[in-house]
């Protein structure tokens, strides 16, 4: 749906992210309606927008399963109960109370809610960018890139990786095997990741196909035009080195920001939502938090976490939307599921 301006619905899910949708199916197995909305012009959230060709190794009964394949299957999984959903708009406001909130998003969309589930993730969120001169003109011509969506795009190039975590290695792993050249530049000595991850790190640097460049930390670019010709790099005592280049990928984590959300009277706490662990409800009445966006005791960010707090949610919402109909919990069955071919 691209020009709705005006919806009522049951839930109001904010987030069309892993959990965000997982969400909507729940509801639709409780006959509760709901509305998806987000930001970005795609469903699938940071699977899509940030690792569509990574195989995910811990999603329950896929022994390995790519960022993209698992956001087509989610989304497969909610077709029966057609959901709308409003893509390309950020919910700016929410107002209201329990059992009837209102929902403004920044293309002058008005939603109509009984209940709303927050699944924002990292908000707003975009990759900590490197402090080096002239970075935009390189990365509006693809050479400085933060994120691989197509392992093919780096085909044949000189690749500088810079980061000591799971993505830094990860990628340099994966793009050995397409790339002419991987250097992977971190300021210290150690990388921190999985240990079967730094065991394949070492395995390919001792093959010659990955060349660790440490202790040294970005210091510059070089090139003219958009195209990148050497990335320098520097050690804490200023010796420095250029290495040749074409490409930059630089792992530095991701900044988190949840922009609007933060105003809505929510309590919050760097940029997550405490909720009760039970229920998913936040501080503020009807408003349910799921996913990496919702925090408690032992949260983990993982997408199976926020696959199950997707349920808890749906069945705290069903008593507030169907105040008269008691909730009799049942196992999954094609009942729940219309039109199911
Ligand atoms: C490189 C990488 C590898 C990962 N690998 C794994 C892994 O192997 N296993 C695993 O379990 N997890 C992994 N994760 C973490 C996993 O991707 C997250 O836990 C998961 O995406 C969280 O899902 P979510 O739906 O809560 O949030 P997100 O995926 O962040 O989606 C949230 C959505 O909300 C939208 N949004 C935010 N604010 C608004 C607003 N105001 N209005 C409208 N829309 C809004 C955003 O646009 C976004 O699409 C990885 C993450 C990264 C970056």
């Amino acid at each position: 749906m691209t020009d709705a301006s005006s919806l009522s619905t049951d839930v109001a899910i904010i987030g069309a992210g892993p959990t965000g949708l997982f969400a909507a199916f729940e509801c639709g197995m409780l006959k509760l309606n709901c509305v998806l909305l987000d930001a970005l012009d795609e469903v699938g959230g940071q699977c899509a927008a940030l690792y569509p060709e990574k195989p995910i190794y811990d999603i329950p009964a896929h022994p390995a399963i790519e960022g993209a394949a698992l956001v087509e299957a989610l989304d497969r999984q909610i077709a029966p109960f057609d959901v709308p959903r409003l893509l390309g708009r950020r919910v700016e406001r929410l107002t209201g109370h329990r059992g009837d909130f209102v929902l403004g998003t920044d293309r002058g969309d008005t939603i109509r809610a009984r209940a709303v589930i927050v699944a924002a993730g990292a908000g707003a969120f975009g990759p900590n960018r490197p402090p080096l001169a002239g970075l935009e003109g390189f990365e509006a011509t693809g050479a400085v890139q933060y994120y691989v969506r197509r392992r093919a795009d780096f085909a044949g190039t000189r690749i500088v990786i810079a980061g000591g975590g799971d993505s830094a290695i990860d990628w340099a792993l994966s793009l050995k095997d397409v790339a002419e050249k991987i250097w992977l530049v971190h300021r210290r000595d150690r990388f921190r990741a999985a240990p079967e991850s730094l065991r394949q790190l070492d395995e390919a640097v001792a093959a010659g196909l990955i060349e660790k460049i440490v202790p040294y930390q970005l210091h510059g670019l070089h090139g003219a035009a958009g195209a990148l010709e050497g990335v320098e790099v520097a050690t804490l005592d200023g010796d420095t080195r250029i290495l040749p280049g074409n490409r930059l990928l630089p792992f530095f984590g991701l900044s988190t920001d949840l922009g609007p959300i933060a105003h809505w009277g929510m309590d919050s706490v760097r940029s997550t939502i405490p909720v009760v662990p039970s229920t998913c409800e936040t501080s503020l009445p009807g408003v349910f938090a799921v996913g990496d966006v919702a925090t408690y005791p032992g949260k983990l960010k993982l997408i199976l976490q926020g696959f199950s707090e997707g349920a808890m949610a749906a069945h705290a919402i069903h008593p507030i939307v169907r105040p008269d109909t008691a909730l009799h919990f049942e196992y999954s069955t094609s009942k729940g599921v219309p039109d199911r071919a």
